[in-house]
């Protein structure tokens, strides 16, 4: 039986993956068609079929659990229906800066997009110390756009209110409340970490003002339904060369602050600041951060002037909203740095770096900032202030 006439969900494999693409006609029947399973993230399988070695198409399929623990850990396959519809919502607001979705099966949980193997995922070209010229005028437009355009600064209130219906995603946002919000602040079983470290995360949980103030950023990530959110911005969500930026993985978005997308990028990027030797490769990274943050503000500012509703009129709202998001920002940067470090998924930046006492060294350096950035985010007043406590955390 063909894979297109399936009833039911079933899970790809290279070979069924193939069929599948000439059955919605992407190629030939008698096409010499090559696939391979490439997907090394934590959840799904990514399939990269071609014909003789040219540009091919992507499928990424949903599976029933999550691919790094395997069947013990069910979850739900609608978050391929919330990726498709996240990319197709996506390119309309930030044409180019996502890859283009060719067709979705929500019965499949099947994805078929643009093969992006042209570009090297960031975190990967930023190890390899490449240089990203356009990544902070793309990511702060991304951010921008997406994050405006699906708010209630933009939006009816009916349209928004049928968006976070459409955007509701219990399960993975569970993953984020647990693995980003809870996990690494006690002493729990997912956590993942050198020995070493133990004395340090024990002070941590030990800390009823840190824990205060992650229940707190917690909250906000449960509570406030302000834009729609990727969800899980990190470098490796993002590909990049020196003149493409294309932003993928949004299975995790929903409806939430608009400080938690631009919180794990600037978090994802401080990896680098920390584990950079060299001086002015760490500045680099911190005119990344900087540069972000100014052209996401500014364009996110720019689109305020065209908004209907009449309280974006009144002085003062605009700083407010900006200033909180930056602020949450901060914050979530710190979670996410905390849990990249000792919770369950790590990052090949501190994981990759070779010598135990330097590795050491940069994971310590990655919690106490992470730290600092939840304890003292309200102190904070410019993105310049931002990255002085990173370049004093990260030296
Ligand atoms: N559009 C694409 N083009 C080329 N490779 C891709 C594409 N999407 C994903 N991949 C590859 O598959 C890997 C995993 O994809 P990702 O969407 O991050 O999966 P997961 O949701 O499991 O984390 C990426 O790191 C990349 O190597
Ligand atoms: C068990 S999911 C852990 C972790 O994986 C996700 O990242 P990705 O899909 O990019 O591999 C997300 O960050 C989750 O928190």
């Amino acid at each position: 039986m063909s894979i297109k006439a399936i009833s039911s969900y079933q899970s790809l494999n290279e070979q069924t993956a193939k069929e599948l693409a000439v059955n919605l006609n992407f190629f030939e029947e008698d096409a010499d068609l090559t696939c391979c399973e490439i997907g090394d993230g934590n959840l799904n399988l990514v399939f990269r079929i071609t014909e003789n070695g040219k540009k091919g198409i992507i499928i990424k399929q949903a599976l029933p659990y999550a691919k790094v623990v395997g069947e013990s850990w069910p979850l739900t396959v609608d978050r391929a229906r919330i990726e498709a519809d996240a990319l197709k919502l996506q390119e309309i607001h930030a044409p180019g800066l996502v890859p283009q979705v060719y067709h979705s099966d929500d019965l499949l949980a099947v994805t078929v997009m643009e093969d992006l193997s042209f570009l090297n995922i960031l975190r990967a070209g930023l190890i390899n110390g490449d240089p990203f010229p356009h990544l902070a005028e793309d990511i702060g437009t991304f951010l921008a756009n997406t994050l405006y355009f699906t708010s209630d600064y933009a939006l009816h209130p009916f349209k928004k209110k049928e968006y976070v219906k459409n955007f509701s995603n219990p399960e993975l946002c569970k993953i984020t409340e647990d693995l980003v919000f809870t996990d690494p602040f006690f002493n729990s079983e997912t956590n993942d970490f050198e020995e070493e470290l133990l004395p340090l995360l024990k002070e941590f949980w030990n800390d009823f003002s840190l824990k205060l103030e992650v229940a707190k950023l917690k909250k906000s990530f449960i509570t406030e339904s302000e834009a729609l959110l990727h969800g899980d911005l990190h470098t490796g969500s993002i590909f990049a060369d020196e003149k493409h930026t294309k932003v993928i993985d949004p299975e995790f978005a929903f409806y939430g602050p608009i400080g938690f997308d631009i919180g794990q990028f600037i978090a994802n990027l401080t990896f680098q600041a920390i584990t950079r030797e060299d001086i002015t490769r760490k500045e680099e990274i911190l005119l990344i951060i900087t540069d972000t943050w100014k052209v996401f503000s500014e364009t996110f500012s720019k689109h305020w002037q065209e908004s209907g509703d009449a309280y974006t009129k009144v002085r003062g709202y605009l700083e407010y909203v900006l200033n909180k998001a930056f602020q949450d920002s901060a914050g979530f940067s710190g979670c996410e740095l905390i849990r990249r470090t000792a919770g369950l998924a790590h990052v090949e930046d501190l994981d990759g770096i070779e010598g135990k006492e330097k590795r050491l060294d940069a994971k310590r350096k990655s919690l106490s900032l992470g730290r600092e950035l939840i304890l003292n985010r309200h102190k904070l007043s410019s993105i310049e202030e931002l990255t002085e406590l990173i370049r004093n955390h990260s030296s």
